[in-house]
């Protein structure tokens, strides 16, 4: 029998940790023990894992020697003290959250771009799992920064509610339905009222008036990239839609790069499916192609009309998976195919 990994999914309740479990099952990950874990109040409920019932462990008082490989994702603040506990008993962590991303000596990965910097895990026995706007646009951009540099990227993104955990898509789930009732509604989660409507604020403010999810754009693009050259200019955007991120992406090139070469290049880059006839719902959208599915989408491309060495693209894709659990499992996946 081939070899198999005890593996700790820390947020097994949440969202992006069921559907790290699902992905785990679907994938056929080798997994030898699952520990679910979460907080305290989670201790009773169990997980269904492989058609068994598996109890909720609470994080504070596991024992991470007895799993290989933790998927986290329960915020930073608990990653700030447990993947570093894990790391030091054995427990190699790919870790969901911000926590490690900007951190030198941590790799940050989206594995169809950087799959080779997961070697760099050794020294702290963790992997950063990127923000999930930055992971599906590098994923669609890399071939075309291999073939033609790119310079900058202008973004603006169209982020679905899921991005904000259960919560948030509770509040767009009763704001719709209060609105549609004829009552009124307070926001809690979101600013602003978020049912058939847009937020231009996602994360916090920062002294230069970025907000952090626009800055961790820029960031995260330089590391994954390892190009310190290239500038990302985002405005993120919360969107009254429950699962998909899109974004419209424009891009400046050291040499111009063809409509016809950038499609030439999507068409066959891995993990990309391109989606681009220019008629009526010849495009992706996060509802009707990527919500539930793997790929990052692409449409919508054409030359800049305002800049010679100019494209402008259109990319979607299911931002609770590709953007967060799916690329997790797959850096486990090389992780213990070729590491460990
Ligand atoms: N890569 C990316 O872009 C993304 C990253 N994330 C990261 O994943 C995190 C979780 O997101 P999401 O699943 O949507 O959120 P949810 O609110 O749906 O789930 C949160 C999970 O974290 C657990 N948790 C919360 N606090 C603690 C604690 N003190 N100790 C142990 N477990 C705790 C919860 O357990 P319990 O039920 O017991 O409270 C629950 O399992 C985010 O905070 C973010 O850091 C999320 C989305 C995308
Ligand atoms: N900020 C993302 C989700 C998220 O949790 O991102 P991060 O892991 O970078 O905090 C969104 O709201 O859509």
């Amino acid at each position: 029998m081939s070899k198999r990994w005890n593996v700790a999914v820390l947020g097994a309740t949440g969202l992006v940790g069921g559907n790290m479990l699902s992905i785990l099952e679907q994938r056929n990950f080798p997994v030898g023990e699952l520990y679910p874990l979460a907080s305290a109040k989670s201790v009773g409920k169990t997980i269904r894992f492989k058609g068994k019932d598996i109890p909720v462990l609470d994080v504070e008082t596991f024992d991470f020697s007895k799993a290989q490989v933790g998927l986290f994702s329960a915020g930073a603040s608990v990653s700030k003290v447990h993947a570093v506990r894990a790391g030091q008993a054995g427990c190699v962590v790919v870790d969901n959250t911000s926590q490690f991303r900007y951190q030198e000596d941590i790799p940050l990965v989206v594995t169809e771009v950087n799959p080779h910097a997961i070697a760099g895990y050794k020294k702290h026995n963790i992997i950063a799992n990127p923000n999930c706007s930055t992971m599906q646009m590098l994923v669609a951009l890399k071939p075309l920064h291999d073939a033609a540099g790119i310079e900058r990227i202008n973004v603006a993104t169209y982020q679905s509610v899921s991005g904000g955990g259960q919560k948030a898509i509770d509040e767009l789930q009763g704001q719709t339905e209060t609105l549609l009732k004829g009552g009124a509604v307070t926001p809690k989660v979101i600013a602003k009222q978020i049912a058939f409507n847009c937020v231009p604020q996602i994360d916090v403010f920062l002294d230069n008036g970025y907000t952090k999810e626009e800055m961790k754009m820029f960031w995260e693009t330089q590391k994954i990239f390892e190009d310190k050259n290239i500038k990302v200019n985002a405005t993120a955007v919360r969107v009254g839609v429950f699962v998909g991120h899109s974004e419209a992406v424009a891009i400046e090139t050291r040499r111009k790069l063809t409509e016809g070469e950038a499609r030439e290049l999507l068409s066959k880059a891995p993990g990309v499916v391109l989606m681009d006839e220019r008629k009526p719902g010849g495009y992706p959208t996060p509802v009707t192609e990527a919500a539930g599915t793997d790929p990052v989408f692409v449409g919508r491309i054409r030359e800049d009309i305002s800049h010679d060495r100019g494209l402008n693209l259109w990319i979607v894709s299911d931002n609770v998976r590709k953007g967060a659990a799916l690329n997790s499992v797959q850096i486990a996946e090389i992780l213990v195919k070729e590491y460990l």
